[in-house]
């Protein structure tokens, strides 16, 4: 059997009366890109939401490279590994990228960023370097010492996603990582998601854009109304009437 980063057990999780998500038994492979694709309300945040720690679910259990994830809180999640690039970036807009970068690195090292003065955090030359590595990686060095809130919506994203690439992680979740991004800019980010696989990084993908999700997925997970409905190749799926008639009411992928 292939190596198992991510098991999810039997998850439940309801608002009130709405059961946002049923039973979902899920299975990350080691080195995999998986996308979990599905209608609007079909339950892909709070599924990403349960695994990283913001939401607790009712019944069932996440576990993370043999570590039981359910119950800790987001920072310890993060420490073990686990990085997280949400449809609203958690940056520091009064700080410059770079800065950005290094607390990220810094949150990842000790988990003690909070209780430092900012000026000492930002004297450490070998940080900075290792910043803008992966600033220049993400295609951002040349605005390294902008003020993150200049920065358009899609840099905001690719600043975020060098501040998880930074940590290492070994399992990146990426909710709608080009949500808002300009066709040129989706192209770009796609480029680099595949690079980051050529690393060996495990990541799951929730995205509607179907371009986005056929060119990076190796599998496939279908959400519909908080139940599994369909997994497969990319091949599979975008054959399966199922899905088709549940995520697109009967158009073709
Ligand atoms: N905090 C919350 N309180 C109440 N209902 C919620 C909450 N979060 C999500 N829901 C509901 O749970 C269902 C699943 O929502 P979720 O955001 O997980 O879906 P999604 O597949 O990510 O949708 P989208 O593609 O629109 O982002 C929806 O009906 C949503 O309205």
């Amino acid at each position: 059997m292939e190596d198992i980063v991510l098991n999810v057990s039997d998850v439940n999780k309801s608002f009130g009366g709405l059961r946002a998500l049923s039973n979902i038994n899920l299975q990350i492979e080691q080195g995999r890109t998986h996308a979990v694709i599905g209608p609007n309300g079909a339950g892909k945040s709070t599924l990403l939401n349960v695994c990283v720690g913001r939401l607790p679910p009712d019944t069932g259990s996440v576990v993370f490279d043999g570590q039981v994830l359910t119950g800790r809180q987001p920072y310890e999640i993060n420490q073990l590994g686990v990085a997280r690039v949400f449809q609203t970036p958690d940056i520091f807009l009064d700080l410059t990228v770079v800065q950005n970068v290094e607390i990220a690195a810094l949150a990842k090292r000790d988990g003690a960023f909070k209780f430092r003065p900012f000026k000492s955090m930002f004297k450490d030359r070998e940080l900075t370097g290792e910043a803008e590595h992966m600033l220049e990686d993400v295609g951002l060095l040349r605005m390294k010492d902008e003020h993150t809130g200049n920065l358009s919506r899609g840099d905001k994203r690719r600043l975020e996603l060098a501040m998880c690439l930074i940590q290492h992680p070994r399992l990146l979740l990426l909710d709608e990582p080009t949500a808002g991004m300009s066709r040129h800019d989706t192209n770009r980010t796609i480029d680099l998601l595949k690079r980051i696989k050529e690393r060996g990084m495990t990541k799951v993908i929730i995205e509607h854009d179907m371009h986005v999700v056929f060119s990076l997925a190796d599998w496939i997970t279908v959400l519909a109304q908080g139940t599994i409905i369909a997994e497969g190749t990319p091949d599979d799926i975008r054959g399966n009437p199922k899905v088709q008639e549940a995520y697109l009411g009967g158009a073709h992928l």
